[in-house]
């Protein structure tokens, strides 16, 4: 096998592991455990990042009464991840493969100590051979703290642990550039770095999926600015994964081209706190050209017209250009009280310093 990947982390999506009745197709799973473990063996590292847990509880549990979202969500995850970690755990002792369980939340990746204790708990998995299984736990996960999907938390686990390649497996061969149902559309092979898709991703999501093609595309196109390749295929074709690596030129999928810039550790997991921003700095006109530019720039306090919002030393928060938009988010080097006192003086240490800004 060709051997240019030496870590890397697979998404499998719900849609790829339910039938269309909702219930785990089991046959599918076996087929992705053969070619990971054939992957593994050959020396490659893995992270599977599995959806699957809602999609196989649901045809487990016939709740008595009418169920709201979230109640529905607990209830199918909770019986749903049992049976589905208990499946590959079988599935993986077929090939001699141990595996492990991580279920974690939005809010595991809020500060550092946290990402860093997630990072090193996988690390060592790794290292002892053993394969992470990775999902959400949507028990204890409601609407605001949760990842908007699967996509978002496989990005995340893909940065973290500085996988060279996150392969994202869902129901369909790629992004189509048009409707996928529409004959005259076909699947984009590569997509480079500031290529507008939204033009063509359709609000329609397969029918157990969470975020749909958006979020997918936004994810990946972040993932790969942190330098890792994103490929997007279809976790429903025989030996797709195998394919992917061993004959990337023939195999359907949509393939985003990595920068070749590399990005530190700190700042790609600031790159994905967004979520947990506490506070707002609002840049003029000449700092935002200057951080536009490929030059390496701190947030002054001359550069910034007002803050909004109350941080902490430390916080992660948000920089909005001139024009209102959002550029970056980074890691406050005072609190907003601070921060406030020094608005437009020259000679001041950075707000927010260069190694802790991420500029989208
Ligand atoms: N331009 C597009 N190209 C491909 N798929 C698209 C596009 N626009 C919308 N989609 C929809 O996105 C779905 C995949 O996303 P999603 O439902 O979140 O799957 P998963 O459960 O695998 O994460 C596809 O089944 C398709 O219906
Ligand atoms: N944690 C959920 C995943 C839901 C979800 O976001 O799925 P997907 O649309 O595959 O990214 C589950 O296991 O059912």
């Amino acid at each position: 096998m060709k051997q240019e990947f030496t870590r890397i982390a697979v998404k499998v999506g719900s849609n790829v592991l339910a039938r269309r009745d909702g219930t785990l197709d089991v046959t599918r799973m076996s087929a992705l455990v053969d070619q990971i473990a054939e992957l593994h063996k050959s020396g490659v590292e893995i992270i599977l990042i599995s959806s699957g847990a809602v999609a196989s509880g649901r045809s487990e549990v016939h709740p008595q009464k009418k169920l709201d979202s979230v109640d529905q969500r607990q209830l199918f995850s909770a019986v749903g991840q049992a049976k589905l970690i208990n499946r590959y755990y079988e599935l993986f002792r077929e090939h001699g493969i141990t595996v492990g369980q991580v279920l974690t939340t939005k809010e595991s990746f809020s500060t550092r100590r946290h990402y860093l204790n997630q990072k090193n708990c996988m690390t060592v998995m790794l290292e002892n051979n053993v394969i992470p299984i990775v999902n959400e736990n949507d028990t204890i996960s409601v609407s605001e703290l949760m990842f908007t999907d699967n996509d978002e938390l496989s990005g995340l686990i893909a940065s973290m642990m500085d996988a060279q390649t996150l392969i994202i497996l869902s129901n369909i061969d790629g992004i189509y550039n048009g409707s996928p149902s529409d004959p005259d559309s076909s699947v984009i092979r590569e997509i480079g770095h500031g290529k507008d898709l939204s033009n063509y991703i359709q609000a329609s999501k397969s029918s157990f999926g969470r975020g749909g093609m958006l979020t997918k595309t936004n994810i990946a196109r972040k993932v790969a600015d942190e330098g890792i390749t994103v490929i997007i295929a279809n976790g429903k074709r025989d030996n797709i994964l195998v394919d992917l690596l061993e004959h990337p030129e023939s195999t359907l999928c949509t393939r985003f081209i990595p920068s070749c810039e590399p990005v530190s550790s700190v700042k790609k997991w600031i790159a994905h706190s967004e979520g947990f921003a506490k506070g707002e700095i609002h840049i003029n006109e000449c700092a935002t050209e200057v951080l536009s530019s490929e030059k390496a720039v701190s947030i002054l306090p001359i550069g910034i017209t007002h803050i909004e919002g109350e941080f902490e030393k430390d916080d992660i928060v948000r920089i909005i250009d001139f024009q209102g938009n959002q550029v970056g988010v980074g890691k406050a080097n005072c609190d907003s009280q601070q921060a406030k006192e020094v608005i437009g003086k020259h000679g001041k240490k950075p707000v927010v310093h260069y190694d802790y800004l991420y500029i989208e």
